[in-house]
């Protein structure tokens, strides 16, 4: 194996990470952590730093078009928070409601007991037993923090997750969520009512995606959401400035591997990135490269040649289309089939059935990236930004139905995250090649911010034990029960 060959045994000089995402800025953090000061990493980004982070300008505010909440269990980006010395934003509470297309079929309370009653009420104790569910999934997931901290990694997706839950977590790969929810004695109406609203606004798809990812959009509708003060991509400029990086702004067209002579006799390996800057086509040669930005049809167009065996410059599976409307208006009471008084309507996240009536995933009131002191939600008879999700754009047609007036809309179409419709298909590998890694096969379990700095931590990892050869470190089995007690 390359691995092995004698010069590699000092540390790396110098490391290319493509994409300059979460994922991306992520890693960078963390090879800097592993292979120290000496190495030189530099993060290959054709756009604006955040990728799927991002923010539009609307007035004299910015507002989140792509990710916007994290769990408040989410540690890594928690921890990323903390050294980088920036805030979460002030919280501003939500209420929720449910429209199925003609009415609003629940609308939250501003309190609690009576939310728990109505709940009680339609669907017994199916509200209380789901959120057990979803904290029995996260009690698992949350053993990932430890084998980190420990320095363990793993060379696929599937023994990450066999080593966080076992084969009980492969099978929720393996199943939908639908199939796991009616197997745990949950009934097609409350999954209809109220479940599916949730994968639709968090993943644009129904509950028939695959059951590991329904739990972590369960778990997106979680209180305690929190968000970044003056926006999320800050992380990722943060973790690049902390990584000691350089940015290089170009895009990688094509990545292969190159022998030179060294000093003390045989030939070492490198890989030889191609780019395109401003000023035209470029390359330089590395000892590690991390991909992070998924290689699929329409997100990143990277050529491989000459690997053995190939590497696909596309994986399989493709990615669903979240179109992201933000539009500065007021919103049509009566679209919402509701009698209420716009001034008095405070919902803040209006979820959607699987109707067909339905052609919106969501509507939600959003709040500018920076809370200003004193701030409320207007109500709804005041004009404020929505932020629509819908899987194709608004006509001109839907927008006239939805608001009753505008003054300005801000379309994004993202490639948002997986079609998770078709059940496991095995995930990428982590590993595309000896030295070469592959970040966004996370993506396949599922797709969050916190899932990309898991898998940034865990190829930052991979990379070094690799190197320096420590299989011990590697695809370890029984993790949990090993380290029992350890902490
Ligand atoms: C609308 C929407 C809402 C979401 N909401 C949430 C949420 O609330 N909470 C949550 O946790 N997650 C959410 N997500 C998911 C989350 O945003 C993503 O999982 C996460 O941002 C992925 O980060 P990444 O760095 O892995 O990928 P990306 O952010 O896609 O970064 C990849 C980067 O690589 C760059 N790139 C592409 N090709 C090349 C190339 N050839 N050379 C160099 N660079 C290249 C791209 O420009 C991009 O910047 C949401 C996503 C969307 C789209
Ligand atoms: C990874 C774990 C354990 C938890 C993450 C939970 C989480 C924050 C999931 C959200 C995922 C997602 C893709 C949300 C998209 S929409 C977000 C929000 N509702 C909005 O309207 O912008």
């Amino acid at each position: 194996s390359l691995a092995s060959a004698p010069e590699l045994q000092n540390q790396p000089k110098k490391i290319a990470v493509v994409g300059g995402g979460i994922g991306g800025t992520a890693a960078a953090y963390y090879l800097r952590q592993e292979f120290g000061t000496g190495v030189t990493i530099d993060v290959f980004e054709p756009g604006t730093v955040g990728g799927r982070l991002a923010t539009v300008k609307i007035g004299d505010q910015e507002y989140e078009t792509g990710g916007s909440v994290i769990h408040p269990l989410n540690l890594h980006m928690k921890h990323f928070i903390e050294k980088i010395g920036i805030h979460q934003r002030k919280d501003v509470p939500s209420k929720m409601a449910i429209f199925d297309g003609k009415e609003l079929t629940f609308e939250q309370s501003d309190w609690f007991i009576i939310n728990f009653f109505r709940m009680l009420w339609r669907y017994g104790l199916s509200f209380l037993r789901m959120q057990m569910w979803v904290e029995s999934v996260l009690d698992k997931f949350m053993r990932i923090y430890q084998y980190q901290q420990y320095g363990y990694s793993f060379s696929t997706v599937e023994r990450l997750l066999h080593a966080m839950g076992g084969d009980g977590f492969l099978h929720l790969m393996n199943q939908t969520l639908e199939e796991t929810m009616l197997g745990e004695g949950f009934s097609q109406i409350f999954l209809n009512d109220i479940v599916a609203p949730i994968t639709r606004v968090n993943y644009g798809q129904s509950v028939r995606l695959n059951a590991f990812v329904g739990a972590v959009s369960l778990a997106g509708a979680d209180p305690g959401l929190w968000a970044v003060d003056g926006g999320n991509k800050r992380v990722c400029s943060g973790l690049l400035y902390h990584s000691k990086s350089d940015l290089i702004s170009a895009r990688v067209t094509s990545i292969s591997v190159k022998l030179r002579p060294s000093k003390t006799g045989p030939t070492t390996t490198f890989y030889e990135v191609n780019y395109i800057e401003e000023s035209g086509a470029s390359h330089a040669l590395y000892d590690v490269v991390v991909i992070a930005t998924p290689l699929h049809q329409g997100k990143s167009d990277i050529a491989f040649p000459g690997f053995t065996p190939p590497i696909p410059s596309h994986f399989p599976g493709r990615y669903h289309q979240t179109v992201s409307t933000l539009v500065h208006g007021k919103v049509n009471m009566s679209y919402l089939g509701s009698a209420e008084p716009a001034s008095k309507f405070t919902v803040s996240d209006i979820l959607t059935t699987d109707s067909k009536g339905c052609a919106i995933n969501s509507l939600s009131s959003v709040d500018p990236v920076h809370i200003p002191q004193g701030y409320k939600r207007p109500p709804a008879s005041e004009d404020k930004v929505w932020k629509v999700f819908s899987p194709q754009p608004l006509s001109q047609e839907q927008l006239r139905d939805i608001f009753i007036s505008w003054d300005s809309v801000s379309e994004t179409r993202w490639l948002a995250y997986p079609s998770y419709r078709s059940l496991h298909r095995k995930a990428p590998p982590f590993i595309l090649h000896d030295r070469m890694y592959y970040l966004n096969a996370v993506e396949w379990a599922a797709s969050a911010m916190e899932m990309s700095a898991i898998a940034a931590r865990n190829v930052a990892l991979l990379a070094h034990h690799r190197w320096h050869q420590e299989a011990g470190k590697i695809d370890q089995e029984d993790l949990h029960a090993r380290l029992r007690g350890e902490l």
